[in-house]
């Protein structure tokens, strides 16, 4: 017998990390790391966890669009949803009043996420395995049929995403020997902040550095003299073999971010994060352009929206590494479509992680993406931020800077029900000490 939804819960979970300048960067400044977190309640007992990243102020909308969206699932069996996974993403996202709030962006796309995360969730568990293997081991055909290909047909149909699956297969099972023994490569965030002092960022880097990491992506875009200054310390620290790569999360206009960096050239960034609004496709596209001559190439994702956005940024030639989000896209869904696009134009993807359960999430898809999807390991790596794990059931777990395979059924962003009632906001015991926004 399969599991039937009976109900849906979400709650506003809020951490207060902008008291010590976690997470901050040119644009939020203050970011308290958050999430709309949702439990499905099923006959048989199962439950199923899912979450959308927030950044405070703002998580109570998203938490009203999942309430809105509840009765769309309530009632269905879990079989009754795989079975037509595709069919089910399209319910959510194109119900037909809804959709008028999006259509597939914003809160109510955020909303879709938490939602169909904790369904995946649901869905491991009730297999008995991790995402990432639920995923691993299903067959092509099964894959290709949780994908919503409306909108993106003209890059890549159905039959050509069967095909770029099939033919991935080769190898699959030394790729996932390979995970198991090794893990997928990181890079750490959690070095350089854009509040972080000086001092501050030269002891988190030596600490980083004895613990085995070689990849750092360091915040920039408020000011060229303290960027100039912060960039050559990190570049200083690591030394010329090791990675660095710059983030200015949307700070600049065209000609402005082309200039900027330009000016950081010296430090060898591999790429430039979000130099202008994550909508500007052209923009982008002519950013790539003035600064491939410098080696220097463009990253961006964790805001864009959904598949269609990727499909025109590929086709522009505007990104040169896909920055996925687990919860900013229509979950694995939509993901998947993004992954294959990805593949099928010969871009690395490097998934956007940190927040709260935001590593718990995306090293899953990555995961499925080297063993099923791309079977290249070049120019690719996984972020990680070192903030808030300790709030989950099963943490990701980091060894010699690489993400080893969760082995624990479900999608790892079931949180600790202590935490979820202390950071309950705004009555959870720790908004009782902090002041509220
Ligand atoms: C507000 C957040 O911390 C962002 O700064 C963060 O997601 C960042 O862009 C990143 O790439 O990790
Ligand atoms: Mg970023």
């Amino acid at each position: 017998m399969s599991p039937k939804i009976v109900r849906v819960s979400v709650r506003d979970v809020r951490f207060p990390t902008s008291l010590e300048q976690h997470g901050s960067d040119a644009m939020h400044t203050d970011p308290d790391y958050s999430a709309a977190y949702v439990v499905l309640e099923t006959d048989g007992g199962l439950r199923g966890f899912g979450l959308t990243f927030t950044l405070g102020k703002g998580t109570e909308i998203v938490v009203c669009a999942v309430q809105a969206m509840t009765g769309l699932v309530v009632g269905k069996s879990l079989e009754e949803i795989v079975r037509d996974f595709r069919g089910f993403y399209r319910l959510l996202t194109s119900d037909g009043q809804m959709r008028w709030l999006g259509p597939e962006k914003g809160v109510i796309h955020l909303a879709t996420a938490a939602l169909l995360n904790a369904v995946w969730d649901l869905w491991a568990r009730m297999e008995g395995k991790p995402l990432w293997k639920l995923l691993v081991d299903m067959s092509p055909e099964r894959l290709v049929s949780c994908i919503d290909f409306r909108y993106i047909t003209d890059v890549l149909t159905e039959e050509e995403a069967l095909e770029l699956l099939v033919k991935a297969q080769e190898g699959k099972r030394q790729r996932e020997e390979e995970m198991l023994r090794e893990g997928y490569p990181a890079y750490t965030t959690s070095c350089a902040w854009l509040g972080y002092s000086d001092q501050q960022l030269k002891q988190l880097c030596t600490d980083a550095l004895k613990g085995g990491w070689t990849k750092f992506k360091v915040k920039v875009g408020a000011d060229l003299d303290d960027d100039v200054r912060r960039c050559r310390l990190i570049r200083q620290m690591i030394g010329p073999d090791n990675t660095l790569m710059i983030d200015a999360n949307q700070r600049w206009d065209v000609s402005e971010a082309i200039s900027w960096v330009s000016n950081l050239a010296e430090v060898k960034p591999l790429w430039i994060e979000e130099p202008t609004s994550p909508d500007d496709i052209l923009g982008h596209a002519a950013i790539s352009k003035a600064l491939a001559p410098l080696g220097i190439g463009v990253a961006t994702g964790e805001q864009c929206h959904n598949r269609v956005m990727f499909k025109q940024f590929l086709q522009a030639g505007a990104l040169q590494f896909v920055q996925i989000d687990s919860c900013r896209l229509g979950s694995v869904n939509e993901n998947l479509a993004v992954l294959l696009m990805a593949h099928k134009f010969r871009v690395p993807v490097c998934p956007h992680a940190g927040g709260v359960g935001l590593c718990e999430l995306v090293q899953h898809l990555i995961l499925f993406d080297y063993i099923c999807v791309s079977a290249s390991l070049s120019n690719r790596m996984c972020e990680y931020v070192d903030h808030l794990h300790e709030h989950f059931v099963c943490p990701v777990v980091i060894h010699n800077a690489r993400y080893m395979p969760p082995k624990i059924p479900g999608y790892s962003c079931e949180m600790l029900e202590s935490s979820v009632k202390k950071h309950q906001y705004p009555d959870g015991d720790a908004w009782k000490l902090y002041p509220k926004k």
